[in-house]
């Protein structure tokens, strides 16, 4: 481009060029890159040559490079280690005053630094201020246009000031973007040591041959890959030491996804599982990924595994198979790194010997077996097991809670058929109604259902109620809380406990005006 072209078709030209330059930097947050080809624009097509971004280093007050256009066939030397201080040189000038500086002959200029050995002494210089929303100069971009008429360097001016705006603009969403992402890194950061925290083993309490035997088992499993299978009662504990194993394992910092096989129902099982693609069925209004994606690199916990329906069974065996899918709708393969760990308090075995789970599915989950002992086998560590609860108690209500002896004696002596469950339940209610905080023998109601004592504990088949569709009284509604409390209201559980169907549990829940909590 001659720059000695009348004024308006040097405008025309500079117009074009910042057609060029505002698509460059709509196209990228990443300023610097933005800013080279910027610099390379302003070369090519208005020979204003040699291009310099700096921006401020606000902590050292110094202004840095972070694009140049070099045009010389030789590297400038140490271009890293140039930077300009507060009133140093014409760039320090600008970040000083915060006006614009046009020189005619750059050689003649007592602020010149020359720290680049990049400039033409003999033509002009042009350099102008970077500013953020509020007037504050946060950099500098400067240029060495030919020699040219006094109206063509005070229009090229403008023009480099038009360019710096645009680029100040840039580098303040980079800044704000790069904030807000390390604000979130942090929050994600600190949120995993919570989590990790809460799943150390300093929380899973138990100190008798067969917990202690656990524990070790859990040590060890974290380290592979392996499938484990969690055995035992509801409120033994499986959940808690799915998440344990994860959170121990080298997938910790990857995803926990939890699926709760009992609650699914066979029409969602699939977009549930794999996940659906925009428009695959009414309904599908957007993509969305199913839980298998979502544990990608991380562990997904099958709970309930005995609950599953045989088409359940067959599209989980396929994935556990293949370790590969489609979404619904979907044409494209994928695959996905998953760890599995299920659990299930059913007896699988007779389930398969009475064909009601499949047995290659059996055997595909059943390669580290686990089972975690009811209370009532283990009851030494109740007191242990108390402790723990209480000091949780403490924390949540903002005061001491604490068991009086006999009220230990007491809980000693009972079976505790909702396990670790039923304990924690039977604590908070007690220490809710509780002034002082001590909780004493007389606040303590046992589970309504099962309220018997350990000697001889009864098994707890043989507590199951039976119900009918009739008018439920009073006395039932209770006992439908208490199901619901002891199952950490999953209603499959809690019609289990009950011996009564999904359905007919859920008339109950409706017509007796329970309130479902969300856990
Ligand atoms: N060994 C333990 N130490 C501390 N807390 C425990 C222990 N075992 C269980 N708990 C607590 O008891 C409650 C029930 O445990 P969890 O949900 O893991 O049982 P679960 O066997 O998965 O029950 P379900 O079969 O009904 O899903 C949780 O709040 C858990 O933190």
């Amino acid at each position: 481009m001659a720059v000695e072209l009348n004024l308006f078709d040097l405008e025309r030209q500079l117009l074009a060029a910042m057609y060029k330059i505002s698509s460059e930097l709509n196209t990228s947050l990443n300023y610097p890159e933005s800013a080279n080809n910027v610099l390379k624009i302003l070369h090519n097509e208005c020979r204003l040559m040699c291009g310099m971004l700096t921006i401020l280093d606000e902590e050292r007050d110094i202004l840095l490079i972070k694009s140049i256009h070099n045009p010389l066939p030789r590297p400038l030397t140490d271009e890293k280690q140039v930077y300009y201080k507060v009133g140093e040189g014409i760039v320090g000038d600008v970040l000083q005053h915060g006006s614009s500086i046009v020189i005619r002959q750059l050689g003649n200029d007592q602020r010149f630094a020359d720290k680049l050995a990049l400039y033409d002494y003999e033509k002009p210089y042009i350099c102008v201020p970077l500013k953020d929303g509020s007037n504050k100069v946060i950099g500098a971009l400067s240029a060495q246009p030919p020699q040219c008429r006094d109206d063509s360097l005070t229009a090229l001016a403008k023009f480099l000031e038009m360019i710096a705006n645009l680029i100040a603009k840039n580098v303040q969403l980079a800044y704000k973007v790069e904030t807000k992402e390390k604000q979130l890194v942090d929050e994600r950061d600190g949120l995993r040591r919570k989590v990790r925290n809460n799943y150390s083993f300093k929380n899973l309490v138990g100190h008798t041959k067969t917990m202690r035997q656990i524990f070790e088992q859990i040590r060890l499993v974290s380290r592979w890959d392996s499938t484990v299978l969690l055995r035992g009662e509801s409120g033994t504990g499986k959940e808690l030491v799915a998440n344990a194993i994860h959170y121990n394992s080298p997938r910790a910092n990857n995803p926990f996804i939890k699926l709760n096989c009992a609650a699914l129902p066979d029409n969602l099982l699939e977009s549930e599982l794999f996940g659906h693609e925009k428009g695959a069925f009414t309904g599908a209004v957007k993509q969305r990924k199913g839980r298998f994606e979502m544990a990608h690199n991380g562990t997904i916990f099958l709970d309930e595994i005995g609950e599953t329906s045989a088409a359940f069974q067959a599209k989980l065996l396929r994935v556990l198979q293949e370790k590969e899918f489609e979404r619904i709708g979907g044409t494209s393969t994928i695959a996905v790194n998953v760890r599995i760990i299920a659990a299930t308090n059913r007896n699988l075995e007779e389930e398969v010997s009475q064909g009601n789970f499949r047995e290659d599915l059996y055997y595909r989950l059943n390669v580290m077996p686990m089972y975690l002992p009811p209370l009532r086998e283990r009851i030494e560590d109740l007191p242990e097991l108390a402790e723990h609860i209480t000091k949780k108690l403490s924390m949540a209500q903002q005061r001491q809670v604490s068991l009086s002896d006999s009220t230990l004696r007491m809980m000693m002596g009972y079976s505790w058929p909702g396990n670790v469950r039923e304990l924690e339940n039977t604590l908070e209610r007690a220490s809710v109604l509780s002034e002082s905080g001590v909780i004493v023998p007389e606040l303590i109601s046992f589970s309504q259902l099962d309220s018997q004592l350990l000697q001889p504990a009864k098994t707890h088949a043989a507590n199951h109620h039976q119900y009918n569709t009739a008018e439920p009284s009073l006395d039932e509604r209770e006992q439908v809380i208490d199901a619901l409390e002891r199952s950490g209201w999953v209603k499959a559980k809690a019609a289990r406990l009950l011996n009564m169907t999904p359905r007919q549990i859920a008339y109950r829940i409706q017509i007796m005006n329970i309130e479902m909590k969300q856990l």
